[in-house]
């Protein structure tokens, strides 16, 4: 077996949702004859969505959702699955990166699944000649979804897109437990450098940030954490962080990790004021949270590793990894999200994407919830898989919960 479909074959094992889903795919045909356009990380889970949503009958074609995510071995094992296009090419260009997004929308998708919008702004741009065949949508991570509904607030969205992220069981594990994990053991992979005891900087207190946050404790790291919304600083303190600007934090910290989906969380305001050998990486968004840009017109020097370069300014050095890019996806090292996490994130696109395919005519255009019903039938899935039961409400309690004339 080749190593892409070794990678699959690995990934398959530990997505039971996904698995379930795809058996009754195989069986019902749910998505006989539509095409659907991807751009996501183009790896292994993602790759067990893909063929779970070709079992369903539909054509897949697939590229990146990052230049430097993509395992080149799962897209050429992609490309072997019947009925899967795949054009992802790990360290591609601007050029090759958005010419790929585009032979995906050459191929006429009625459904889109997206990770951070880019589809569907170049839908909604260059190619909006096709937007009278598209049905809807699907969009995997909150900035995505920002950017969505700034649209559809300027009435620029044209076609209804399922809010995936914004999900019960998205957000609380794919966020939290995934980035968590993945981002610390990628940095770990990456550095080789020990986390307990070590000053570690979390920009943002979200989902994201929150979850590398406890896990960064759990391995004994000092946590600072950083944040502009004042209830979540207060969350964070309350947790047993350290809060503080992240000018105090740049001078203590010797880890940073940035989860804000915002742009310019460390500058040329922050790089003289850090120590020499200070680790930065972003787990958040795009490669705007840290300003690579000025470092790469402004160091001294600059040393290139696998993942890492080092800026030299006025003597200090300066590790970024990953060029500034998701570091628990964009590092050599790094595998993204641990597949337990990705089955239940993509048990849910399979299922949202069905339901856009069935519903979508009769929605306005717009950014919906994902539906409580799927929300709820991923989570039990996921526990019929650990034969894990739980108990249900008694008819008494059921009339309790709902009454609100039973006082004191
Ligand atoms: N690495 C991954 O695999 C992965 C996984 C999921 C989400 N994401 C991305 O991570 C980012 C965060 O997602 P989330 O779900 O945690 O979002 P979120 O909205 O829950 O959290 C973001 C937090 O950052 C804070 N913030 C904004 N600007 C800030 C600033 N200047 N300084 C400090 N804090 C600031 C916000 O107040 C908020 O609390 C998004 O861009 C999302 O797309 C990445
Ligand atoms: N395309 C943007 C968007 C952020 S990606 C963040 C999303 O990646 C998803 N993700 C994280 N790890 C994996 C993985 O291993 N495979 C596929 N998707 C992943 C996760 O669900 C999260 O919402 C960028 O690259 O900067």
């Amino acid at each position: 077996m080749k190593s892409g479909q070794q990678k699959m074959d690995w990934a398959r094992q530990y997505m039971p949702v996904l698995g379930s889903i795809r058996r009754e795919f195989e069986e019902k045909r749910p998505l006989e004859g539509v095409t659907i356009g991807m751009a996501l990380h183009v790896e292994a889970k993602t790759a067990v969505l893909v063929e779970t949503l070709a079992a369903g009958g539909a054509e897949v074609y697939i590229t990146g959702c990052n230049p430097l995510s993509t395992q080149d071995d799962v897209a050429e094992a992609l490309n072997e699955v019947a009925g899967v296009h795949c054009y992802a090419k790990r360290a591609c260009s601007n050029e090759e990166y958005y010419a790929a997004i585009n032979r995906v929308l050459d191929a006429r998708p009625s459904i889109t699944i997206d990770d951070g919008m880019d589809l569907i702004f170049e839908l909604h741009t260059r190619r909006q000649d096709l937007l009278p065949g598209i049905i809807g949508g699907c969009e995997e991570t909150t900035t995505g979804i920002h950017r969505l509904r700034s649209m559809a607030d300027e009435g620029a969205l044209k076609f209804p897109v399922i809010a995936v992220n914004d999900t019960p069981m998205k957000r609380h594990f794919d966020n939290v437990h995934g980035t968590g994990e993945s981002s610390l053991s990628a940095i770990m992979a990456t550095t080789n450098c020990l986390l307990a005891g070590k000053y570690l900087v979390v920009a943002g207190y979200g989902y994201c940030g929150r979850g590398v946050a406890r896990k960064a404790r759990g391995l004994g790291a000092r946590v600072i954490v950083t944040e502009v919304d004042t209830r979540r600083a207060l969350e964070a303190h309350m947790e047993g962080f350290a809060v503080m600007p992240m000018e105090a934090a740049s001078a203590l910290g010797e880890i940073f990790i940035t989860t804000t989906g915002n742009t310019s969380i460390l500058t040329e305001r922050h790089f003289p004021l850090l120590r020499d050998g200070a680790i930065l990486s972003n787990a958040g968004h795009f490669n705007v949270e840290i300003d690579v840009e000025w470092l790469e017109k402004n160091a001294g020097d600059i040393e290139r590793r696998d993942g890492i370069d080092t800026y030299v300014l006025d003597g200090h050095k300066i590790h970024v990894l990953a060029e500034g890019r998701l570091v628990n996806l964009a590092t050599p090292k790094g595998m993204g999200h641990p597949i337990e996490v990705m089955d239940l994130s993509f048990a849910l696109q399979a299922l949202s994407a069905k339901y856009i395919l069935e519903n979508g005519k009769s929605l306005v255009a717009g950014v919906y919830d994902v539906p409580n019903a799927i929300d709820e039938e991923v989570a039990g899935r996921k526990l019929t898989s650990l034969g894990i039961t739980i108990d249900a409400l008694s008819e008494e309690q059921e009339h309790y919960m709902s009454a609100w004339d039973i006082g004191t």
